[in-house]
């Protein structure tokens, strides 16, 4: 991304408008939350916003809140205090699955795949949301539910063409390397065609080779899908080249929010950094 080259005045809280792609509107707004786990207090009086066609990235130490901020945007955890909107309407109430309906996906830091199943099924049970044929369906109405399938399996094609899987389309998951498994549980996530793309550390435990490879398909996905990314990310090289604008955790507490350029010149940010593994 070409941050350097952009005038102060410019960046300030504002994402980059990089790589032709067209940021558009907030379509997920958080404000004020505050989450707690007993007395463990998870986040604390947060608010950022998500811009369309974004690549916004939650970076902090161990037991910042990333993935409790993560659980909260896909309704797995319901804050205590706070407000959220998604495409300008407040959420009431919030389940994994209506996050699902709504276009939200996700992938977790442990890759939740089923492991003796091919790659091709294990993608296609991202379709689940979307297949309208039941059982009953499928009795009753064999030539419909059958049509419907063949439309399902093109998507997952393309999407398996997307990916460059082609040659392990068959292979069961549980057999491939950890950065190919990363991979498919990218390759479900966008069977679901998801709007809003969240992404629990993509690239933990893989080589370098595999960290951009990831990186070139999150910048596709976003590019050529037009999807929205939110993503936790431990490497902070990968963070920085990717996203348009990071906010950064530490203890439940923002500490900083803007374009790469902000966030690396934030003392805040450098002194949480320092002497951390990070
Ligand atoms: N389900 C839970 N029950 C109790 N405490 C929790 C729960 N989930 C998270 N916490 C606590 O909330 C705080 C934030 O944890 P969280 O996992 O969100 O941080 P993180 O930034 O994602 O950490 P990491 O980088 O290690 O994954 C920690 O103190 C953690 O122990």
């Amino acid at each position: 991304m070409m941050m350097n080259d952009m005038p102060q005045a410019v960046q300030a809280q504002e994402p980059a408008q990089g790589n032709g792609r067209r940021i558009g509107e907030v379509v997920l707004d958080l404000q004020n939350i505050s989450l707690s786990f007993g007395g463990v207090k998870a986040l604390t009086d947060i608010s950022f916003n998500v811009r369309e066609h974004e690549i916004r990235s939650i970076i902090g130490p161990n037991g910042a809140g990333k993935s409790s901020m993560l659980n909260v945007i896909n309704g797995v955890y319901h804050p205590q205090e706070g407000r959220i909107l998604f495409r300008g309407e407040e959420r009431r109430r919030m389940e994994p699955h209506m996050a699902a309906a709504q276009g939200i996906a996700r992938t977790f830091q442990n890759i939740a795949l089923f492991k003796g199943m091919s790659v091709l099924d294990n993608i296609m049970t991202g379709r689940n949301l979307k297949m309208k044929s039941g059982l009953l369906a499928n009795a009753l109405y064999w030539g419909r539910a059958r049509k419907e399938e063949i439309e399902h399996r093109v998507k997952v094609e393309e999407i398996i063409d997307f990916l460059e899987i082609q040659d392990i389309r068959k292979t069961p998951v549980g057999a491939l390397p950890y950065g190919l498994q990363k991979r498919v549980e990218l390759g479900r996530a966008l069977a679901a065609e998801p709007s809003l793309l969240l992404l629990d550390e993509p690239m933990a435990g893989m080589n370098v080779e595999e960290k951009q490879d990831m990186c070139r398909f999150i910048l596709d996905v976003n590019d050529q899908f037009g999807t929205t990314i939110v993503l936790i990310e431990h490497d902070m090289g990968v963070v920085m080249d990717i996203s348009d604008r990071v906010v950064v955790l530490d203890y439940g507490k923002k500490i900083g929010d803007g374009v790469p350029d902000e966030v690396r010149a934030n003392e805040d940010v450098i002194r949480a950094y320092l002497g951390t593994s990070h």
